[in-house]
């Protein structure tokens, strides 16, 4: 199955198709570095499916940040076509927003002011701007946070900063590029239970590139695995836990156990390739 995803697109409980939100078709990246041709990425399959989220997970250099780039319009296929909602994605796409390592809060803003950059771009009048900052610091957990600036927050606290400004915008579908890596073990673990319970409150459609397996297992409802330079998809797997599942007790769950190993097997020969 190197280079391809497998082509049914059947449920859960394979009960029926679905159309994908996002498609990788045949797409391929190359990029010209000094005169000479780079191939990012090759032979792309690829069917994300609305509301699910997708883990991306590979060695390093293998294009995981380029397929994100794609989904959102800033960098273009050299070869097939991303396709978002039944349409070629088109530079840029408004339907997606992006969250990476560095969280980019302004450090002259308030936690509040930060949270309003996007409502206040979209010129909502203040009183409506005010509500939705005091709903949104409730949704990640920074209520009374508020008049609190960047550099008083601890790192977990700038990540649900950052998350909240995100959500502000309220993009359909979330690109996160290893948006902890920068945290701490039991920070990190605490924001990946945030984030599964939000995502699948609001109903978001995320793909998110990390290059930690337990965290691609622990949040993703499928994960992705890339080997390779060029990277290419080995497999995608449905990953066997429950939707509601408990990340804080997943060490002791079998099948995390059983599918973080066998992922692990495909992953360990790339990763020694490393330098
Ligand atoms: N704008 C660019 N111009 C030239 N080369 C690029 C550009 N963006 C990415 N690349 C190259 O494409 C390849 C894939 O990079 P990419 O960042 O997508 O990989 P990645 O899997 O996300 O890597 P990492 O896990 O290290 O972040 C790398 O060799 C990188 O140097």
């Amino acid at each position: 199955m190197r280079g391809r995803e497998e082509d049914n697109m059947t449920d859960r409980d394979g009960s029926s198709d679905t159309t994908p939100l996002i498609e990788f078709r045949g797409v391929g990246k190359r990029f010209m570095v000094k005169g000479e041709p780079l191939q990012a990425v090759q032979d792309i399959d690829l069917k994300v499916r609305e509301g699910e989220i997708l883990t991306l997970v590979g060695p390093s250099g293998c294009g995981k940040s380029t397929l994100l780039n794609m989904a959102a319009g800033l960098f273009e296929a050299t070869a097939g076509e991303v396709i978002y909602r039944g349409a070629p994605v088109q530079p840029y796409n408004h339907a997606v927003g992006y969250m990476t390592q560095s969280d980019h809060l302004l450090p002259w803003r308030d936690v509040a002011g930060n949270i309003a950059i996007p409502l206040e771009i979209k010129g909502l009048p203040k009183g409506e701007i005010d509500a939705r900052v005091e709903t949104l610091m409730e949704t990640v957990g920074l209520s009374g946070f508020g008049r609190s600036y960047p550099n008083q927050l601890s790192g977990g606290m700038r990540k649900r900063c950052a998350l909240a400004r995100l959500l502000a915008y309220d993009p359909e579908t979330l690109l996160m590029d290893e948006p902890f890596a920068a945290l701490d073990a039991m920070l990190r673990m605490r924001m990946q239970i945030e984030i599964r319970t939000l995502c699948r409150q609001l109903g978001k459609t995320v793909m998110f590139v990390t290059h930690d397996l337990d965290e691609a297992v622990a949040i993703g409802d499928r994960c992705v695995v890339f080997t390779g330079r060029p990277g290419t998809i080995d497999r995608v797997v449905d990953v066997p836990l429950p939707p509601d599942r408990d990340i804080l007790q997943l060490r002791k769950d079998r099948a995390y156990q059983e599918i973080t190993a066998t992922l692990w097997d495909v992953l360990a020969p790339a990763v020694a390739m490393e330098e």
